[in-house]
């Protein structure tokens, strides 16, 4: 290791030293009675760096040179620790599909530790990938490359897109090969292993919450909600019941706005069990997620989910609530009375509603969305789906619509390159022009400039999102040893709102062979 000390990180593990732990350390795979155990990464073969994020290194304080140091590759590799770094795997357990999982916990997830910022804010960073733990049940702690590159990338594309998050710092090669069977078909075969270093102000799920009270544990239960609350939710004042109940209403309410922002930019995440929603109603577990092309509420991309679609696009607001139903039981064990805990469910629907509306109001570029225009946005939804239309495009292109302007002649101009299907456009033509009859008469109400409402518009509607076919080339020529890919759809989803000229291949619909392909149509959970 070279002599960089990194001193920027200044360490105050708050986790470890709060909450009771696990007496045992090592990987040894156990029952866990405690929040976390202490467990260290198992070291890499020839750690690499292969991407960073340059505003999540900047907010930690690295230098370009710390990042490009070989001292870096082995920190955020698992090979070398840093004075004040404490590693740990969290305990949690979970709802997977709707069944109770019992203790999952961090199986290839290791926190370093926690540090603060220059401005003081929080975060914690943590290796998904780095080896095995107490909570690795059957598999081997590790992750492969092409789904490092897609928890990486969409990690920062979401951030850039004001999309709550857990954001990446690193995507480090480690080397060393993984085995996986894709497809679950008796085909395995070894793949690139990688290590994603992620950062977060808390990794905490609603998972943490529910394995103390699966197992009757209220001292553990309240010792965890109090935690959180002093180090998660600083701005939560007050005591008792009537504290747990802001903070419960505070995470329904979060977890709202989380959604409304999944819908407005075509985000599926694919695995919304109890132990992928974040605490902080953070975007968090980058796996088997996918991006709408052609509109369908219907579609998701997880394999594993075919049968049921449970974690369908159009479904992931009402199936948050139900894990929100989840977490409320969990916390019950904190209430004499329920009634804060339905209050804070009503508070995540209120809360929906009205996110959804300014989405109505932004995406269609309206002064506000009254009843009839959210009826409106059902309509064209609709249309959008049965006209196979492409989501990103057709949302983009109508910042372009004259309303002083006939409809008709518009509508091949702004948005045939929007549709997948020729047949379907020519019999959704006569529905869209209706619709759009309809909105250049509701935009001449509003009488707002032209410009203004495109700039409203083109700031809700982005340009530039991770397509699954974008990312799947990416990891493709990553394979074949060309990384820069990689690094340039970084760079283009840092803008994802702006016009960038020359990168239009970027914003392009889904190409015909991609819709069918492995890792562009569906994704299996084996990462
Ligand atoms: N390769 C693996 N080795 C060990 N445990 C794993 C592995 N893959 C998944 N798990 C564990 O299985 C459970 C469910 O997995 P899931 O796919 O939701 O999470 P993940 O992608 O590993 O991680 P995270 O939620 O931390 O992003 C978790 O407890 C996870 O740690
Ligand atoms: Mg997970």
């Amino acid at each position: 290791m070279d002599e960089r000390r990194f001193d920027n990180l200044r360490f105050d593990n708050r986790f470890l030293a709060q909450l009771p732990g696990d007496p045992e350390t090592g990987p040894g795979i156990r029952q866990v009675e405690a929040a976390w155990s202490r467990v260290q990464p198992t070291p890499v073969a020839a750690p690499r760096l292969v991407a960073y994020s340059r505003e999540m290194a900047d907010i930690l304080g690295f230098s370009e040179a710390d990042v490009r140091s070989p001292a870096f590759a082995q920190v955020f590799g698992g090979n070398a620790l840093l004075p004040g770094m404490d590693p740990f795997a969290a305990n949690y357990g979970g709802h997977q599909f709707g069944h109770w999982a019992g203790q999952l916990g961090d199986g290839r997830a290791i926190t370093l530790g926690e540090t603060l910022d220059a401005q003081g804010q929080r975060w914690e960073l943590q290796l998904k990938g780095a080896g095995p733990t107490p909570y690795s049940r059957s598999a081997d702690g590790r992750a492969v490359m092409r789904s490092s590159i897609r928890e990486f990338l969409c990690s920062e594309a979401m951030h850039h897109l004001g999309v709550p998050t857990t954001r990446a710092l690193s995507l480090v090669a480690t080397g060393e090969p993984v085995v996986r069977d894709m497809f679950y078909d008796g085909h395995p075969k070894e793949e690139p292993g990688a290590i994603v270093c992620r950062v977060s102000p808390s990794f905490i799920r609603f998972g943490n919450f529910e394995l103390p009270y699966s197992r009757n544990d209220a001292d553990g239960l309240r010792k965890l909600a109090d935690f959180c609350i002093a180090r998660d939710f600083p701005e939560l004042q007050g005591e008792g019941e009537s504290l747990y109940g802001d903070w419960f209403a505070t995470i329904a309410e979060r977890t709202a706005v989380l959604m409304a922002h999944w819908m407005r930019v075509g985000f599926v995440h694919g695995v919304m069990n109890t132990d992928n929603l974040s605490i902080l109603g953070l975007t968090i577990d980058y796996g088997p997620y996918g991006w709408i092309d052609a509109f369908d509420p219907d579609w998701t991309p997880n394999t594993t989910d075919a049968g049921g679609r449970r974690y369908r696009f159009g479904w992931q607001p009402k199936i948050a609530y139900w894990n929100l139903t989840r977490l409320a039981h969990a916390l019950s064990l904190l209430f004499n009375d329920v009634l804060p805990l339905e209050e804070g469910l009503q508070r995540y629907m209120d809360r929906f509603v009205e996110a959804d509306r300014d989405n109505v109001a932004a995406k269609l570029g309206l002064l506000e969305a009254r009843d009839a225009d959210v009826e409106a946005m059902q309509t064209l939804n609709a249309l959008l789906q049965i006209g196979e239309v492409d989501m990103t495009l057709f949302f983009r292109a109508l910042s372009k619509f004259d309303a002083q302007a006939p409809v008709v002649a518009q509508i091949d101009v702004l948005f045939g390159h929007a549709f997948y299907d020729e047949e379907k456009r020519a019999q959704t033509l006569p529905g869209f022009a209706d619709w759009l009859q309809w909105y250049s008469e509701r935009l001449r109400e509003d009488a707002r400039p032209a410009e203004e409402r495109r700039a409203r518009m083109d700031a809700a509607n982005p340009k530039y999102v991770l397509r699954n076919y974008l990312a799947q080339e990416a990891i493709d020529l990553a394979e074949q040893g060309d990384e820069s890919r990689v690094i340039e759809l970084l760079d283009v989803m840092r803008r994802p709102y702006d016009e960038q000229p020359g990168r239009e291949r970027f914003a392009a619909k889904r190409p015909e062979w991609a819709k069918t392909k492995a890792g562009c149509s569906m994704l299996s959970c084996s990462s």
